[in-house]
């Protein structure tokens, strides 16, 4: 199958962990006989210092002509550091989320048995995570106006803002997931003090007589901040607004062990976008240490997600557990014996290709 993919690596170890992502990629076109095109494009602090600016019209075009976006990470401590930056690649990322109508972020979470050891929940409390949060992507406090400081610069504020209609289309794909797999849906909020955590449990309740064999129920997010850690098992599809599946799905990737372990994909109404949930991670940018595997497995959701190659997907995770069984890893999850974020996504190639081979 010819497919066309448009690739944005980004900052820090985004080029170095896509590098991989894309190595694999090569594989399952090698090994099941397809032909993917691909074309590169700058963004986050990368097309600051080439262009100015963040997303250029380039990268949007290349983007909007492609059938799939893979995306590293961005992000520069440069502009981490200066309060007073004009331009920053964050906004490059959102620009993008927003442009792209890329509303709903799908984060899956799963326990791995052969990381047990590196997650520090306990054994009995890793059995059978299997969760996927819908994080609202365009919406809420990130993009939310009026915000700034005041003139005296003595205070600031931001705005959360959602409409009934954004709360209705991405609850709609929660819903729907939540049918597919464990019929469990769960909204988390903060309904008790804010009026936007309101308008979004009256519409998502509103919404539940349509799906009758889905289970719903409401969690305020401290609540839920706590029970992922306590009690993960329990939750099979979260729906919830920007920040807080933000911040809840950097907690939730302790379960696996490592930030490293967590894809996701960004889906609207046109093209889909396939990242990593980690940022730019400017300590190891360059040094060959960071976990490939979420943006390998953003590759495997990529393939299932946007092209519908559901063997080519499977290949791949087979692949990364058995490279997880086998103990070759990085850093973060082999502290005794690390491999570099190339031979690890090397071994994955040769295991996806070998797979393959030994079928035909
Ligand atoms: N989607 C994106 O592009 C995101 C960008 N950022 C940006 O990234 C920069 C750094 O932000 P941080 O808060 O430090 O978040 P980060 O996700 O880059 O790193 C946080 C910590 O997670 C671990 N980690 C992350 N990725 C890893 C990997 N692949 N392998 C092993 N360990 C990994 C490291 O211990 C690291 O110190 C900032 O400029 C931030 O704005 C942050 C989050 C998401
Ligand atoms: C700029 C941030 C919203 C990026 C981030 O933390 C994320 O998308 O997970
Ligand atoms: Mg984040």
């Amino acid at each position: 199958m010819q497919k066309h993919i448009a690739v944005l690596p980004g900052d820090g170890i985004g080029p170095e962990v896509t590098e991989q992502a894309l190595e694999v990629l090569k594989a399952v076109e090698q090994a099941f006989g397809h032909q993917f095109s691909y074309t590169h494009a700058l963004v986050g602090a990368a097309a600051i210092d080439a262009t100015g600016n963040p997303f250029p019209p380039e990268t949007e075009q290349a983007c909007r002509e492609a059938d799939a976006i893979l995306f590293g990470a961005i992000g520069h401590p440069k502009y981490d550091n200066d309060p007073k930056a004009k331009v920053r690649p964050e906004q490059g990322l959102l620009a993008m989320r927003r442009k792209l109508g890329l509303f709903a972020n799908l984060r899956p979470v799963q326990s791995y048995p052969a990381l047990s050891d590196m997650s520090p929940l306990k054994n009995d409390r890793l059995e059978g995570v299997d969760l996927v949060v819908f994080r609202e992507l365009t919406g809420g406090i990130y993009f939310g106006e009026p915000r700034g400081r005041s003139e005296n610069g003595e205070s600031a504020f931001d705005t959360c803002l959602y409409s009934k209609a954004e709360i209705e289309r991405i609850a709609k794909l929660a819903f729907e997931a939540a049918q597919r797999r464990r019929k469990k849906l769960t909204l988390v909020d903060k309904a008790n003090v804010l009026a936007t955590s309101r308008l979004w449990r009256e519409t998502v309740k509103a919404m539940a007589p349509a799906y009758p064999d889905v289970t719903l129920d409401f969690m305020f997010v401290d609540n839920a901040a706590m029970k992922l850690i306590q009690q993960p098992a329990y939750f099979d599809v979260i729906v919830t607004e920007n920040m807080f599946g933000d911040i809840l799905t950097d907690e939730a990737s302790v379960i696996t062990g490592s930030l490293g372990m967590l894809p996701s994909a960004s889906v609207g109404d046109q093209v889909a976008l396939f990242e990593p949930i980690h940022g730019s991670y400017p300590e190891a940018a360059g040094q060959s240490r960071a976990n490939p595997m979420a943006a390998i497995l953003s590759a495997a959701m990529l393939l299932e997600y946007a092209f519908g190659m559901a063997e080519e997907s499977q290949a791949i995770n087979q692949a990364v557990e058995q490279v997880l069984a086998e103990g070759f890893l990085t850093e973060d999850l082999n502290r005794t014996n690390p491999q570099t974020t190339q031979a690890v996504g090397s071994r994955i190639a040769a295991l996806v290709k070998e797979s393959v081979a030994a079928k035909n």
